[in-house]
């Protein structure tokens, strides 16, 4: 029933306004799923290879697209992977490209659950998921490769820790985003948005934590329930190898003293969340970050394992972190993703399934925390390609699909 009949791809829209895959398919009983890859800014190095959409979309439709159709059930998901794989032939989609790769398995994934008249969390993660909601991550002040002229540490994420509900977590991210805009106001810092709808001032990071404090402890009072924050540092935009340093603008920090850094900020600030804090390749660093705090915050690798099972496998032998931020497009495809994810769940590690600067108004990251049961969704507080994920976990809580 699920049987592929037709992929088809081409090139559409991000929210950065630059050129994305999409990818149709559809099959033989009449089973449709539409998805599109995202883009990373401050990608990490080791991760799979996004081409030019026009170049990705070329050579998946000569060596993908004549395997899949015919072939292959879109509702065997293992199977429409394995499919991609054997067609780029490399381990890092260097072919056919990430981005094509993705935006198919996201699209098959959406085909096979419609068959299915399921929705597609269920479809991936079974009869039992849809009781439980991830936290949103919501991005409220950032810079670093997201805005110029902004603060050093990429992301300040209200983390609405308490919130009795996915939908009351949606809203009071969205307040701590209004609020900061006001208490910006007061201290008349004019600032414009970064790539992911945060708030991007010309304001030191000393400051933003001031700000970002102030902010949720006022929505938490308002709202009656927890809300922390935490960060994405984005270690490895701001280490400098040849300095062996981590450079803040005229401040630099040694390997040690960012260790001692980050560890300071996660008792001052109570941080339940600390992404990136050091270099993609500082397993040694990142593991003694995580004996010093990891009992009371998470320490989450994005750039450091890239979704990458075998880079975790690392993580987890070195006791690197204690938590895994799940980017599809890292690895690219579902099944990577789902891998990714059970890895870490076996181990102890916490996935949380993020957006990426680049977006568009594709929802699956929203069905595959559900689908996983994941704590965290990193999808951003505002603007409507990070709507269009917060929106889908309200309508999944709502059973409105
Ligand atoms: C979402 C992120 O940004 P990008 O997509 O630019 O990697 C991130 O670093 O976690
Ligand atoms: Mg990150």
């Amino acid at each position: 029933m699920t049987r592929i009949t037709d992929v088809r791809l081409r090139r559409v829209l991000d929210s950065r306004g630059n050129a994305t895959v999409e990818a149709d398919v559809l099959t033989e009983s009449g089973g449709f799923g539409r998805a599109a890859a995202p883009s990373g800014a401050s990608t990490g190095e080791y991760e799979a290879i996004e081409l030019p959409p026009s170049e990705a979309i070329a050579k998946a439709r000569e060596l993908a697209v004549p395997r899949l159709e015919g072939g292959v059930y879109a509702g065997n998901q293992r199977d429409v992977d394995a499919a991609l794989h054997a067609a780029d032939g490399t381990d890092d989609f260097g072919v056919i490209g990430a981005n094509s790769a993705v935006a198919i398995s996201m699209a098959a994934a959406k085909a096979g659950a419609d068959v299915l008249g399921a929705p597609l969390f269920q479809h991936l993660g079974g009869a039992f998921r849809g009781g439980s909601f991830p936290t949103p991550l919501g991005n409220v002040v950032g810079g670093g490769e997201h805005a110029a002229d902004a603060t050093h540490i990429q992301e300040f994420l209200a983390a609405p820790v308490g919130a009795p509900s996915v939908a009351d977590a949606v809203f009071a991210n969205a307040a701590v985003h209004a609020e900061v805009a006001d208490l910006l106001d007061e201290r008349d810092v004019a600032c414009g948005k970064g790539d992911e709808g945060a708030w991007a001032p010309s304001i030191d990071d000393a400051e933003a934590f001031e700000i970002v404090d102030e902010a949720t402890s006022t929505v938490a009072d308002e709202f009656g329930f927890e809300i922390g924050f935490g960060l994405d540092v984005a270690g490895a935009e701001l280490y400098d190898a040849d300095e062996d340093a981590y450079v803040y603008g005229d401040e630099t920090r040694s390997t040690e003293e960012q260790v001692e850094y980050i560890a300071g900020l996660v008792d001052e600030y109570d941080l339940v969340y600390v992404e990136d804090p050091l270099d993609e390749d500082a397993y040694d660093a990142f593991a003694e970050l995580t004996d010093r705090v990891g009992d009371r915050t998470l320490v989450c690798g994005d750039d450091l394992f890239v979704t990458n099972t075998e880079r975790l496998a690392e993580g987890i032998d070195a006791g690197a972190g204690n938590s895994i931020l799940v980017k599809p497009n890292q690895i690219g495809t579902l099944s990577d993703a789902f891998d990714a994810i059970e890895l870490a769940v076996r181990h102890g590690y916490d996935p949380v399934v993020s957006h990426r600067s680049g977006e568009t108004e594709d929802t699956t990251i929203a069905h595959l925390a559900v689908a996983t049961d994941a704590p965290f969704i990193k999808t951003g507080a505002v603007g409507g390609e990070r709507t269009a994920k917060l929106n889908e976990l309200i309508r999944i809580a709502d059973d409105a699909l």
